[in-house]
């Protein structure tokens, strides 16, 4: 017997069911039959196992720390990536917490964070199923693009992406009702669509939920502390830590330079460290630049950049900006590039440029008139419909 569940209903809670997912099914996949109590979807884990072909090799989109990721596609046509957890990855006795947290993740939308749909368990199988993102990981797009034949990244592109990050963070750290702290950002966990704009993905699997900004670091596995010594001089794990990750990332999209690389020159094996040394100075810095950018006038946008990252990995925490800021940062450099008529509406009586409180009070004005825009918290406008019986998402007044 098997049981999966997607999404939660909106007081946080889950339900399951045992079953054999052999059901009539609507035009997603899911079982009508399946549908049940409280917004709660559930199919069973069979589905999961159709739509990747049996976890077919060929169906792998990679590999991480959890285990495998398979593309699956549904009986109408929406892809999902489903991850496969490694068996022992979770234990049985952290299986409460485990489904608490997704409990509460799954609930987490936001038009720049991958969203969950839902998970399955069935004896050690320990499934979890996301919105596809068919361009794959940054990583690969500023690491492997010549071996894997693709078109390197453009500065515009870039700097999207940047921004794109940067407000799906910020929307984790403070718009979201409660504090989230992804606590293991980079370029692998950053996806793409096929425009090249950017969700934030795998918070949650061991996301710490927390009301105030503090947990001890023994309570994170060291899988996810990413930048162990930064955490170190605090002992705590704060959103701070996200940050200085996002500076990182800054980093590899300003020069195509991965994190750490122990093939570099000593000095420059971690990149942080050693963009730190050079950023200052205009022609280092100029050579540090990913050869694959064609830089022509954006000295000046790469400056900004530079400037953002170093302050991001500032070696104190409190030194670091909050994601606002960086999202303040990047907005005008990214509205310098889009033409008129791009995105527009994206654009739709939001001026991206305004502060906060501003931004979200015209964005309620729009919201009142007679045109069309897009709901700015809620990603899933990027994902076909959501299936009867999928959570609700968070709704936060402040969404941008
Ligand atoms: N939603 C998705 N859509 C498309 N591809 C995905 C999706 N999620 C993951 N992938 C692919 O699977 C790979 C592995 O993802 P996964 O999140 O398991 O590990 P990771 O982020 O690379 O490493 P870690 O587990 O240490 O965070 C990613 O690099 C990406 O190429």
């Amino acid at each position: 017997m098997v049981k999966t569940v997607v999404a939660s209903n909106t007081n946080g809670s889950t339900s399951t069911l045992t079953g054999s997912g052999s059901a009539s099914r609507n035009s997603s996949g899911i079982a009508e039959s399946d549908v049940i109590e409280a917004g709660n979807v559930v199919i069973s884990i069979q589905v999961l196992q159709n739509v990747t072909k049996y976890f077919c090799p060929e169906n792998e989109l990679g590999r991480g720390g959890f285990g495998v990721v398979y593309k699956g596609e549904l009986d109408d046509g929406t892809k999902i990536a489903v991850k496969r957890m490694e068996s022992g990855v979770i234990s049985s006795k952290a299986l409460d917490e485990f489904q608490a947290e997704i409990a509460v993740f799954s609930k987490v939308r936001h038009r720049h964070l991958v969203s969950h749909l839902g998970y399955s368990i069935a004896g050690n199988e320990r499934i979890l199923f996301y919105e596809y993102m068919p361009q794959g990981a940054l990583s690969k797009h500023l690491f492997h693009w010549k071996s894997l034949k693709l078109e390197p990244l453009s500065w515009k592109r870039r700097l999207n992406i940047a921004l794109d990050v940067a407000r799906g963070m910020e929307y984790l750290h403070n718009l979201a009702h409660r504090s989230f702290i992804h606590g293991h950002l980079k370029s692998s966990n950053i996806l793409l669509g096929d425009d090249f704009r950017a969700k934030v993905s795998d918070f949650g699997l061991k996301m710490t939920l927390l009301e105030e900004f503090t947990q001890p670091i023994n309570q994170l596995s060291q899988k996810f502390l990413v930048h162990r010594e930064i955490l170190s001089l605090t002992g705590k794990v704060t959103t701070k830590v996200d940050v200085f990750s996002f500076g990182v990332v800054l980093m590899e999209l300003l020069t195509g330079l991965m994190a750490r690389d122990e093939d570099r020159p000593e000095e420059s094996q971690y990149l942080a460290a050693w963009f730190g040394h050079i950023k200052s100075d205009k022609q280092k810095l100029r050579a540090a630049i990913d050869p694959a950018l064609e830089v022509k006038d954006e000295t000046f946008e790469i400056s900004i950049i530079a400037e953002l990252a170093g302050h991001c990995t500032a070696r104190k925490p409190s030194q670091r900006p909050d994601m606002s800021h960086a999202v303040n940062v990047l907005a005008p450099l990214v509205e310098k590039w889009k033409p008129l008529d791009d995105d527009i509406e994206e654009y739709c009586g939001i001026d991206y440029r305004l502060p906060l409180k501003q931004m979200v009070k015209g964005w309620r004005e729009a919201k009142g008139k007679d045109f069309i825009y897009v709901d700015l918290e809620d990603s899933k406008s990027s994902i076909p419909a959501r299936p009867t019986g999928f959570a609700e998402p968070f709704t936060s007044a402040d969404g941008r």
